[in-house]
């Protein structure tokens, strides 16, 4: 663990010199990259959760609420990387100069950081292992799970993409997602690690904003893939739906059939801002341990599962041949209504499949009680989150009522708008808030540390008051 961290500036100026390595003796003289930050989304699975691991399709839009990561580059004399996850209250150094750099740098396959990478490598896992069985020793179970899962989906990218001679330097990483509840927080900070690490090695060109189409595409499918790597950190067989979004925003339509070639991802253009409630069952589970379940009951019962994953593979589509259909109209209650018998089958597929909690069933109760929408989980499922689609001119006396029921039954509900942008970088992290004061203000650890919650974390960083931040890019 750590003591306080030794930062500098967003300039570069060392505020405190000491080293703690063995490498004393590095140079010091030459400028240091400034702080900076990038951020991604999280995102909701409106249709096809759990089969899109199976090569079905999904659908799936990025949400308001994100993932902030803060680069800090330390002086030359200093050798370690430090993760600050206060989040989940992770706070790890490593010794750059202790690092398995032999056998990540030695491997005759190692992977550029042009290449598509879709599984981990035993030997470096292997190598990696020692590493992150240091992170977080004083916890055990799942907190202990949580801290080395995110430390390895770091660890894996930063020795892949960088060589011995990486800078020494603080990532700083807050996030306004709820952790574990479906809604994609493992991907956004995955591609808030990928595009820091890319940014750092020099090999993402823009965000220019009239950088051409095709360059557009190379960057965001770069971060995109090595996201992909992280995730596979985490959750051991992610579809990719997830990391996709949080990369590139707004909606898709995302299949992978063959997972040794890149997946289908087609951009809905024209997708609706759905009149949905996100609730939150505050009911902890991992997407690992829900993927796996379904797993098994393939193995188990192939023949019904597999007829299960085919129906809600029918599910999305119908979904999707009505949303990009000429004559779709979201302010038609006909048009919400079969969206909603959407909802409802997909949801008891999921139930079907085993993904469902006690708490996502009450939550669709509370909801079909009221009768004013259609409800079905978002996500891994276990706990997490449900989504209800509201039927059209919903009372407002009957939404307040329902919301109150929601509340006294213990869960939360969180407010969010759909479709936003995917991953942006702020370079230097300097914001000047829509003044023209001059030098701007530098967001630097402390304030960032400081932000107490996800409105404090909106109100110093967030993207959402984007007309007041144009200091924030993006590669769309
Ligand atoms: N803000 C965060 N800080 C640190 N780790 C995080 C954060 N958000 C997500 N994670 C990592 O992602 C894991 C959650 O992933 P997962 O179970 O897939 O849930 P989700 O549905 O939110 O993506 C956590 O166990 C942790 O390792
Ligand atoms: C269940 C699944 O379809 C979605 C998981 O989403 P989340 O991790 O619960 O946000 C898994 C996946 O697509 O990798």
């Amino acid at each position: 663990m750590n003591g306080t961290p030794r930062l500098n500036g967003v300039n570069g100026h060392p505020k405190d010199n000491r080293s703690h390595s063995p490498n004393m003796s590095r140079k010091s003289s030459s400028p240091m990259a400034p702080a900076f930050m990038v951020s991604a989304p999280g995102k909701v699975i409106v249709f096809g959760e759990h089969a899109v691991v199976h090569g079905k399709a999904a659908m799936a839009a990025s949400i308001s609420l994100r993932s902030y990561l803060l680069v800090t580059t330390l002086s030359k004399s200093q050798r370690t990387i430090q993760l600050v996850f206060p989040d989940v209250g992770l706070d790890h150094t490593w010794n750059i100069d202790d690092l398995p750099w032999h056998v990540f740098t030695k491997l005759a396959q190692r992977p550029r950081y042009y290449d598509m990478v879709t599984s981990l490598d035993p030997e470096l896992v292997q190598a990696m292992q020692p590493h992150i069985d240091a992170v977080s020793t004083h916890l055990t179970g799942d907190t202990r799970r949580i801290h080395q899962n995110a430390a390895s989906s770091f660890l894996y990218l930063f020795l892949s993409l960088n060589t011995p001679t990486a800078p020494a330097c603080i990532y700083t990483l807050r996030s306004t997602l709820p952790i574990g509840a479906g809604l994609g927080s493992s991907a956004s900070i995955c591609v808030c690690i990928s595009a820091a690490l890319l940014k750092q090695i020099h090999v993402l060109s823009g965000p220019h904003h009239d950088q051409p189409e095709e360059e557009v595409e190379q960057q965001l499918e770069r971060i995109n893939r090595w996201a992909f790597v992280g995730e596979l950190c985490i959750h051991g067989n992610p579809s990719g739906v997830d990391n996709t979004v949080s990369t590139r925003g707004r909606a898709v339509l995302f299949k992978r059939e063959d997972y040794s070639k890149p997946p289908n991802a087609e951009p809905l253009k024209n997708f609706p801002e759905l009149p949905l409630l996100l609730i939150n069952t505050k009911q902890p589970r991992s997407t690992a341990v829900e993927v796996a379940k379904v797993a098994s009951l393939k193995k188990k019962y192939p023949g019904v599962t597999r007829a299960t994953l085919d129906g809600i593979d029918q599910v999305t589509m119908s979904a999707y041949t009505l949303i990009t259909s000429e004559n779709f109209d979201p302010s038609s209650e006909q048009n919400i209504e079969y969206l909603g018998d959407l909802f409802r089958i997909n949801h008891g597929l999921l139930v079907s499949l085993g993904v469902s909690h006690p708490k996502l069933e009450h939550i669709r109760e509370i909801v079909d009680y009221a009768d004013i929408g259609w409800t079905k989980l978002t996500g891994a499922g276990g706990g997490g989150c449900a989504i209800t689609l509201l039927k059209r001119n919903v009372d407002e006396a009957a939404l307040r009522d329902l919301q109150e029921k929601i509340e006294a039954a213990g869960f939360e509900e969180h407010k969010t708008t759909l479709g936003g942008s995917g991953v942006g970088i702020l370079y230097p992290a300097v914001l000047h808030n829509g003044t023209n004061e001059e030098g701007g203000e530098e967001i630097d650890q402390q304030k960032f540390l400081n932000a107490k919650g996800p409105e404090d974390i909106d109100a110093l960083v967030g993207v959402g008051l984007l007309e007041r931040r144009p200091e924030w890019k993006f590669w769309q």
